[in-house]
């Protein structure tokens, strides 16, 4: 978000508070208007009860503007209201009237106390604003290891899917080199021959103004050891034998965060006021927000926004937030989607049975703006790292088949709405069976690995990869005219082809064949392209394989 949208968020939430102010006077003096209206007895029933609404709502509201002690005083009014219309203790209710009598008065001898917490956070975003030009070069990873043996590895492997990697054998070279370039992660080895190499790692974190991203190489899990990486700021442990999938996530994860597009946060709340205020703070801090005051239009907005952290209110007109909650779990696409109450109760039996019902956070209004955002945002990042964890395919860490067929249908939807181009691959290894055959079911694996690496380096990172099936692909290149399609299946052809793997007695060559489909105004949907992109990978393998056909019309034969 740019500093001006930022000032300007900060204008609207200043002018929204003093706009509070000036509707809680009025909406204190029209309540005891009310109130005294109706007057004494207070019975049980009809007339009251939009009284006692009307004091809960300013109880839960008036806290987060900065009126606490008016938010104090209507939470006691109410709570009085409540015992006299349960009990029906008229004595009382004399008491109650005078003092709601006596609320205007009282609201307007309160200075507005300032939100310190809010301001704090208006000056400094407690979340780290992503850089706005996605840098297009290979991240650059330094590896402090003094041993080859592993090390040479590792860096082969960070290689294999397009990292550029410097390994060192000493801190002092490791801290030459950060002295002369940044690199964009650090990877140390926790048991250095003669070093301490977490405490490299921490001085050398002090020659940059932004952390790096700090992982850890080790062959043990003990214990100390991860706790003393925890408190070097390490993000995360690789263990050996290195695992090079757990490895590519674990750095994507990190190294791709500040460049995924905002987290996206469904607000539902049916007070106008509250939910604005709310949505304001967490834009402020780069959210994407949408608000809802309808709670039947939920399952709608959740399909059109695809929220990664859903914020409900507990009172809500027509059906309570957690009676919401268990609606949108019984979808089991938004199992994962972490639920979090805002609530002015302050009944501990209320929560309890609200975080019973579904949910996983509860948070009591009025709430510190730091409170809402830190919430949120640790929850929007489990909600992040749990979807892309699912979604991946163990063997090559693509997206697993129903992902990739969800990815192109959202695809297909954002190029139509934007009139981009689309084109879809259909990649299958040629004679697949006969490489598992001669040379073992762990060379093939080698072999789909492989291809899943050179997609990735080749591959412009807005596109989406995915393994289809076993040894079969799917590629949805977004914003690709066809000629330009093919010209890029057609290298991934040649280099593939090009590629030799190591057999238990021999080395050994592959090949692959691909059908491409372009998204035109003919081909319905998602199913209608991959029906396309599958009939001619079939005429592909038809004519011979190692051949690309579709959009230019039938390929080059090789
Ligand atoms: N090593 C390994 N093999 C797999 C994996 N998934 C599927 N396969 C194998 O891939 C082979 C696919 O064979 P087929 O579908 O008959 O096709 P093909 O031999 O590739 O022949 P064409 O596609 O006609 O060129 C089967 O033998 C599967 O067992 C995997 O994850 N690892």
């Amino acid at each position: 978000m740019t500093p001006m949208a930022n000032a300007d968020i900060r204008g609207r939430l200043e002018r929204m508070r003093h706009d509070y102010g000036l509707w809680l006077g009025r909406e204190c003096a029209d309540l005891s208007a009310q109130a005294q209206e109706l007057g004494n007895p207070i019975l049980n029933g009809a007339p009251w009860e939009p009284v006692r609404e009307r004091l809960h709502r300013i109880a839960g509201s008036a806290g987060t503007f900065g009126f606490q002690e008016a938010s104090e005083i209507c939470r006691l009014l109410e709570h009085r209201l409540e015992r006299i219309l349960q009990t029906g203790a008229s004595g009382d209710a004399g008491v109650f009237l005078r003092e709601l009598d006596s609320l205007p008065a009282l609201v307007k001898s309160l200075t507005p106390e300032r939100l310190s917490i809010a301001d704090d956070l208006l000056h400094s975003p407690v979340v780290a604003r992503s850089p706005e030009v996605r840098e297009s070069r290979q991240p650059l990873i330094f590896v402090l290891d003094d041993d080859a043996t592993t090390g040479q590895p590792l860096c082969r492997m960070l290689e294999s899917f397009h990292y550029r990697t410097c390994r060192f054998s000493t801190g002092d070279a490791l801290e030459r080199a950060c002295r002369e370039q940044r690199p964009d992660a650090l990877i140390l080895d926790l048991h250095l021959e003669v070093e301490d190499g977490l405490a490299i790692g921490e001085a050398v974190q002090h020659l940059f103004d932004e952390p790096l991203p700090l992982f850890v190489t080790s062959r043990a899990q003990a214990f100390e050891d991860q706790l003393r990486a925890v408190r070097a700021g390490v993000v995360g442990i690789i263990s050996h034998p290195l695992d090079p999938i757990r490895l590519a996530d674990m750095l994507e994860t990190h190294l791709r965060r500040h460049r995924l597009p905002p987290a996206r946060v469904l607000l539902v709340d049916d007070d106008e006021m509250m939910h604005t205020y709310h949505r304001l703070l967490l834009e402020e801090v780069g959210f994407t927000v949408m608000t809802l005051s309808r709670p039947e239009e939920i399952l709608e907005a959740m399909e059109g926004f695809a929220p990664d952290v859903l914020v409900l209110d507990v009172h809500l007109p027509q059906c309570s937030g957690p009676e919401l909650a268990q609606i949108v779990r019984y979808h089991p696409r938004w199992l994962q989607v972490p639920i979090i109450y805002l609530s002015a109760a302050l009944d501990a039996g209320a929560q309890l049975e609200a975080m019973t019902k579904a949910g996983d956070d509860f948070l009591t209004k009025p709430i510190a703006p730091e409170a809402l955002v830190a919430a949120v945002t640790a929850r929007a990042r489990r909600s992040r790292e749990l979807a892309a964890a699912l979604s991946r395919d163990g063997l090559t860490g693509l997206l697993k088949h129903a992902d990739i067929k969800a990815r192109l249908q959202a695809a297909i939807a954002q190029a139509r709405r934007r009139d981009a181009s689309l084109c879809l691959a259909m990649l299958d290894i040629d004679h697949f069976k006969s490489v598992n055959d001669t040379h073992g079911h762990l060379a093939g694996d080698e072999v789909i690995r492989a291809l899943a690496n050179l997609l990735r380096r080749r591959l412009r990172e807005s596109d989406l990869i995915g393994r289809y099936g076993g040894e079969e692909f799917l590629l949805v290149l977004n914003d690709c005219e066809s000629a330009q399609a093919f010209r890029v299946l057609d290298e991934l052809r040649e280099s593939f082809a090009a590629l030799t793997f190591h057999g238990d007695d021999r080395d050994f060559q592959c090949t692959l064949s691909a059908g491409i489909a372009v998204m035109a105004p003919g081909v319905a949907g998602s199913d209608a392209l991959i029906n396309l992109a599958d009939q001619n990978l079939y005429r592909a393998k038809q004519a011979g394989r190692n051949r690309v056909i579709g959009a230019r019309g039938p390929g080059t034969p090789r």
